[in-house]
């Protein structure tokens, strides 16, 4: 059994549309969906406000490359187009753990290197799961608790976005 948490973001276009596209292309492994959530861009900040979503998904077939592919795929659907580190994409999919897996592969590392500093994955992820825990750094509320409040306040839930179901 493989269960992974991914983060999903995007901020160009019909963003709601691009987080459904990356749900729906889950939803035969999907485990549970967190709220949306309207996110002040970090890192590269002159770029439109992202939305943000985590999902859980388990696939007994896949490992942790699987599902870094099966990211990738959503992405293409998406037609993102790879600029630059950090900045507009209109959809973002990144594997944030898969179970209690350490990989230092440049190409995939996990847990993935922002999660502990992300109040834009950290807040979504504990919603669905609070128990959650970042392999190597602990538990996620209390990750969440250490940030500064300016960044936990850059996090707004959207009720009226739903992501899933979507009907
Ligand atoms: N845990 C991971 N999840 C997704 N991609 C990863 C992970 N670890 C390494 N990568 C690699 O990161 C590259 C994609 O980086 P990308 O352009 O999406 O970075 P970014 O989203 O701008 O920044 P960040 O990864 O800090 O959120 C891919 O080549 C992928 O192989
Ligand atoms: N709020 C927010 N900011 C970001 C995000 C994101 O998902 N949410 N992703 C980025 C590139 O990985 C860069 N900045």
């Amino acid at each position: 059994m493989s269960r992974a948490v991914l983060s999903l973001g995007s901020n160009l276009g019909d963003r709601l549309a691009y987080l459904r596209l990356a749900v729906e292309g889950l939803a035969d492994r999907l485990v549970s969906v967190s709220s949306v959530y309207q996110t002040r861009p970090w890192g590269v900040q002159d770029q439109p406000d992202f939305l943000n979503a985590v999902c859980i998904v388990d696939d007994p077939e896949a490992d942790h490359w699987a599902w870094l592919r099966a990211g990738q795929e959503l992405e293409r659907r998406a037609g993102r187009v790879r600029q630059r580190r950090w900045g507009p994409r209109t959809l973002d999919v990144d594997v944030v753990t898969v179970d209690g897996v350490r990989s230092d592969d440049p190409e995939l590392l996990l847990p993935h290197p922002g999660t502990a500093e992300r109040a834009t994955v950290l807040i979504p992820w504990l919603e669905i799961d609070p128990a959650a825990r970042v392999p190597g750094h602990g538990r996620a509320a209390d990750l969440l608790a250490a940030l500064p409040e300016a960044d936990r306040e850059a996090v707004t839930p959207r009720p009226d976005l739903r992501l899933w179901p979507v009907t």
